[in-house]
């Protein structure tokens, strides 16, 4: 259980239409752009989906800014952040299973941008479909530069340490065992209250991710949208030289301003950052046998164009009481059309004995053979199958219909024999 209410400072409520002004008077009333808005302030659209996309589905907001974003000279190749890059493609993808040892950093302390590591990709973001997933290590503030993501809105998912995100929409806290969300296009720097972050970052080209529904399950479940918290209108008044670091069609391009661009002053919309605390989850599970699909488990989903086929999940495997009779608990033997990209945030994993880490990857990408090694194998089906609290445990799954490919950085530091987790299974004796 988590103490926070809302906090001072945020909204409660999943992709509400909001209204926040930082100063008394900076929103327009009853229009959007009226003919000269208050203060001199320029009325400025962002849209998150197509003008024409149904009401329910359609996201924007309406940003009052000192300058308008418009106003920037010409963008250039950005020369770091070497490993936060688009796949070559070039090698072919193999059925293999992977797993990732947390990525270390080297060198000099750097900032949230120059420690970004994509691990895996798996369509180009002018598709306008699929995810990818960075790793970042960061153990300095972004003080004079701010990033931005044309290819997709941006899932922080830490896991050691607090960021704080300062966007153009206000400013989120957001620590381990919470998740935020900053909107595609929306300019942010990242600051590290506790000196030093690391985490993983999903990055989604498709649609927005939003709540799934909930079918028999009922009104209410698994992330309530009340407990989703968007900021309210923050800015800041600097006529200082900031860079502007893009990633736009899968590279990094830098610009930069004589003033910063985190100068919104008020803005209304149901486009806009948030953040969760997965403490909040509630958690549903069998109470009689068997082990459902993961799917009970999903926080977000962003759909693809076929019904019921993400082209993202993100599912989390919280802390849970597990109480199936006659059931081998941990996930099964498995094989899905869908690929799967995990990560933990904190504990064990239990299909997982020993091997992956907190801050650690794995991928099992369509129809390979996985599930729980030998060890958790063994574990499960001699254990006493009373209930049985799984705790202080947190992973997650980046599920997505399109396969991932492995960049090369990630193919090439890979642990070495993933396969032999699944080695040694006794063969069935069959009666004779
Ligand atoms: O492979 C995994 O560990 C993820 C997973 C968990 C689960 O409970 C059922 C299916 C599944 O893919
Ligand atoms: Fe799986």
């Amino acid at each position: 259980m988590t103490g926070y209410r809302t906090d001072e400072g945020y909204i409660a409520g999943f992709g509400n239409h909001v209204a926040t002004e930082a100063m008394a008077g900076a929103l327009p009333i009853g229009r959007n752009s009226p003919q000269r808005p208050p203060f001199g302030l320029y009325a400025e659209q962002v849209s998150g989906t197509a003008f024409t996309a149904p009401r329910h589905e359609n996201r924007r907001s309406w940003l009052y800014r000192m300058r308008p974003t418009a106003e920037h000279p010409a963008y250039r190749p950005y020369p770091g952040a070497m490993r936060f890059v688009r796949d070559s493609g070039a090698t072919p993808l193999a059925p293999n299973r992977l797993r990732w040892d947390p990525i270390v950093a080297t060198g000099a302390p750097v900032d949230l941008i120059d420690g970004m590591t994509t691990m895996l990709v798996n369509r180009p973001p002018e598709d306008l479909e699929g995810v990818a997933l960075h790793v970042y290590a960061a153990g300095r503030d972004m003080t004079d530069r701010v990033f931005v993501d044309a290819d997709g809105e941006l899932l922080f998912i830490p896991q050691d340490g607090r960021l704080e995100l300062r966007t153009e929409l206000g400013r989120l806290i957001v620590a381990p065992g919470q998740i935020a969300l900053v909107p595609r296009g929306i300019r942010f720097r990242a600051l590290l209250p506790d000196g030093a972050a690391r985490g993983y970052v999903a990055e989604n080209h498709g649609a927005l991710f939003r709540l799934p529904d909930l079918g028999p399950i009922g009104a209410n479940g698994l992330a309530n949208p009340r407990d989703f918290e968007t900021p309210v209108a923050w800015f800041e008044d600097r006529d200082t030289p900031t860079q502007v670091v893009q990633k736009f069609m899968g590279s990094l391009w830098t610009m930069t301003l004589d003033h910063s661009p985190l100068d919104v002053v008020a803005w209304h919309g149901n486009l806009a950052p948030w953040r969760y605390d997965l403490s909040r989850f509630n958690t549903i599970n069998t109470v009689s046998f068997d082990h459902p699909d993961p799917s009970i488990f999903t926080v977000l989903t962003s759909p693809s164009d076929v019904p019921g086929r993400a082209n993202a999940d993100f599912v989390i495997f919280p802390p849970r009481w597990t109480v199936a009779e006659d059931t081998f608990r941990p996930p099964w033997f498995h094989r899905n059309v869908m690929s799967e990209a995990m990560g933990l945030i904190t504990g064990a994993y239990d299909a997982k004995a020993e091997g992956f880490q907190p801050g650690g990857l794995s991928l099992h990408n369509l129809m390979a053979g996985h599930g729980p090694d030998l060890a958790s194998w063994q574990g499960a089906s001699n254990a006493e199958l009373k209930p049985q609290r799984i705790g202080g445990t947190m992973a997650f799954m980046l599920e997505s219909c399109w396969p991932y490919h492995p960049t090369d950085f990630a193919l090439a530091h890979s642990q070495l024999d993933y396969d032999a987790v699944w080695g040694d299974f006794p063969k069935a004796v069959l009666p004779r």
